[in-house]
């Protein structure tokens, strides 16, 4: 027997198959250097909107789904956090995870918690339009975090999604739909499989008796804004991260140490700012900053490293086709991964405007991605400059900050590089290559997935590409026939190029290039017309749909079988296009 056996066999009786088990992993301790907040109601009973002043968050008990039923759970990430699969249906785990928190085990507690943060858009600092014109009233309004703890040796939270009001509720109901639920759910379960960071999804149910109304669009609408009001199933969706923590959550503090003018009060809110980003660093980025270091170590430490997980999330989206559609510092995970699956999107054709929120305009386009990452980034960078006092060390923070565009600049090369299977993309020539690519994608138009997948086959010639071409959206006649030949004319001059760029680079086989190339062009993506049968079933009770996208989505970039490439593996079809709820859609709870 070697070594390695014991160690296996230990990892498999490590699972955890009952509740008692996982209760017994819950683990508070870090929690503990925070502020509760002064004015909340000790056993959580405290659901209506108010003002919260300080603390770091606020207790509150989980308003449970009514009759809840098993809808999904993440096979991966329980295997991940050593959960048996049996648990997912079991009473104990499911009166939790769908909202009843009174009777679990100690040492978890019965009580859960919401945090309060801020927003700003677009780098300008939203606090007026919180219903007490304060910013005192954003935060968590339906997300409750009920467990912390190390699994597996790694410290996660978990947190429910529609678990009911919060102090932040702003006056709505703390629930989630179904359908949002589902598009979240399976979401973030992919966007893992694909190699982006995120949060994970733990489980789903669904209420077989309570429902919510919402703004929807109707069968066939092409409406910009939703035209209809439906009746839909609540349901509570669980997703863990090793912390929530938001870069909205830094501002709330940083901003609240210019807000009073007495010095005692600016001492106490600059104390919580101090606490709240130890306590990122300790959640989010131990293994990367040295706790022995000086607070301003640290801080510039803390800048950089997020820089750096920021920039390769965004690399990471526009490498996928992904848009997050709502990228406003409270959805920017302060841990630089992807967080709340509202609006988002994955993009059918390329587009840089791609933006598939109606109310989230163009600034949180496709392509426009880096940029908003880069004001969410500046305003962390402002939110840590209160706790700076030295020049040189607002100086250094400074120099991290700007840099931003930089570094971010340099990552998109990469991936993009890497999308075409070279080495770099350097040159003036591979600049050229580059955009006279977008160009035509735009202008052909192409589907990126496809596209890009068909091109990690290095085909001899032009035509395998044209697998990816929505010719079906071109008008068909005399003055567009003439153009498609001026197009396809400048295809073959960017693949005779693409090709002589693909050679001088290559110093392994083409089959290992191609192997590669396949490695970061998935195959399979989750495109919303694929999401909209999965949830509308679903709402009847057929989860068989659900199931078969958590399958193929969980192996992007795999070849499946025949089958599932005919049925996944396809332009979006002309229906769909300019459809309300799938092509674009508002708000998304
Ligand atoms: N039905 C609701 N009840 C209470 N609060 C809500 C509801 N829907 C949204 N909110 C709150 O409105 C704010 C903005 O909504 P957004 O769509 O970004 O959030 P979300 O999808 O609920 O959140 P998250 O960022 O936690 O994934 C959040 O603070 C959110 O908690
Ligand atoms: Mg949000």
């Amino acid at each position: 027997m070697t070594d390695q056996q014991p160690k296996q066999q230990q990892a498999t009786t490590a699972t955890i198959s009952t509740f008692s088990e996982l209760a017994k992993l819950a683990d508070y301790s870090l929690m503990e250097s925070l502020n509760c907040d002064p004015d909340a109601t000790e056993n959580g009973v405290d659901h209506d909107e108010r003002q919260v002043f300080s603390g770091h968050y606020v207790p509150v008990k989980p308003t449970p789904i009514k009759d809840p039923e098993y809808v999904a759970h993440s096979d991966a990430l329980f295997a991940q956090l050593g959960l048996a699969d049996s648990l997912a249906k079991s009473a104990d785990f499911m009166r939790l995870f769908s909202g009843d928190i009174s009777q679990v085990p100690g040492p978890m507690r019965k009580v859960g918690w919401a945090t309060g943060y801020a927003l700003s858009i677009y780098g300008v600092e939203f606090i007026h339009q919180c219903p007490f014109q304060t910013g005192n009233g954003y935060g968590d309004g339906r997300a409750i975090s009920v467990f912390e703890g190390v699994l597996n040796e790694q410290r996660w939270e978990m947190q429910l999604k529609g678990a009911g009001r919060t102090p932040y509720c702003r006056g709505a109901d703390g629930r989630a739909v179904l359908r949002s639920s589902v598009r979240e759910f399976l979401a973030q379960e992919h966007m893992h499989a694909l190699g982006v960071a995120t949060s994970r999804s733990l489980s789903l149910y669904v209420s077989k008796t309570e429902t919510v109304k919402r703004g929807w669009y109707a069968e066939g609408s092409q409406s910009q804004n939703p035209d209809k009001v439906v009746t839909e199933p609540v349901a509570i969706s669980t997703r863990v991260a090793p912390s929530f923590l938001r870069v909205g959550q830094i501002e709330l503090f940083a901003r609240r140490t210019r807000e009073d003018e007495n010095v005692d009060e600016q001492r106490k809110a600059l104390a919580e700012l101090e606490k709240i980003v130890l306590h990122l660093i300790e959640r989010e980025y131990a293994t990367v900053i040295d706790k022995q270091l000086s607070l301003p170590e640290k801080i510039i430490l803390l800048a950089q490293a997020f820089r750096d997980r920021l920039t390769s999330l965004i690399a990471g989206w526009i490498q996928v086709g992904f848009c997050q559609g709502n990228f406003n510092s409270d959805n920017c995970a302060a841990g630089g991964f992807t967080l709340d699956y509202g609006p988002f999107g994955f993009a059918d054709l390329f587009n840089p405007q791609y933006q598939p929120w109606t109310g989230g305009g163009n600034h949180f386009s496709f392509m426009n991605q880096p940029k908003a990452a880069q004001s969410n980034f500046e305003m962390f960078c402002s939110a840590l400059q209160p706790l700076l006092t030295s020049e040189q060390d607002l100086l250094a923070l400074d120099g991290v900050k700007n840099e931003f565009a930089t570094v971010m600049e340099s990552k998109m090369n990469a991936m993009w590089a890497a999308k075409l299977g070279l080495k770099h993309l350097n040159t003036e020539s591979r600049k050229t290559l580059l955009s006279e690519l977008q160009l035509l994608m735009m202008q052909t138009p192409v589907d990126y997935t496809i596209f890009f997948r068909e091109l990690s086959s290095i085909p001899k010639g032009i035509r395998p590409l044209k697998k990816s071409f929505y010719t079906q959206l071109i008008n068909d006649n005399a003055e567009q026939a003439a153009k498609n030949q001026q197009i396809e004319t400048r295809w073959v001059e960017w693949f005779v190029q693409w090709k002589a760029s693909l050679n001088s680079d290559m110093d392994s086989s083409i089959e290992q290039v191609s192997e590669q190339m396949k490695q970061v062009n998935p195959k399979y993506i989750l495109r919303e017309w694929l999401l909209k049968p999965a949830y509308q079933q679903a709402a009847v009770g057929d989860y068989s749909l659900i199931r078969e996208l958590q399958e193929v989505m969980a192996n992007p970039y795999a070849e499946q079988s025949q089958e599932i490439e005919d049925k996944f593996y396809r332009l979006k079809p002309l229906e769909f296009f300019n459809l309300g709820g799938v092509s674009h859609l508002s708000c998304s709870s």
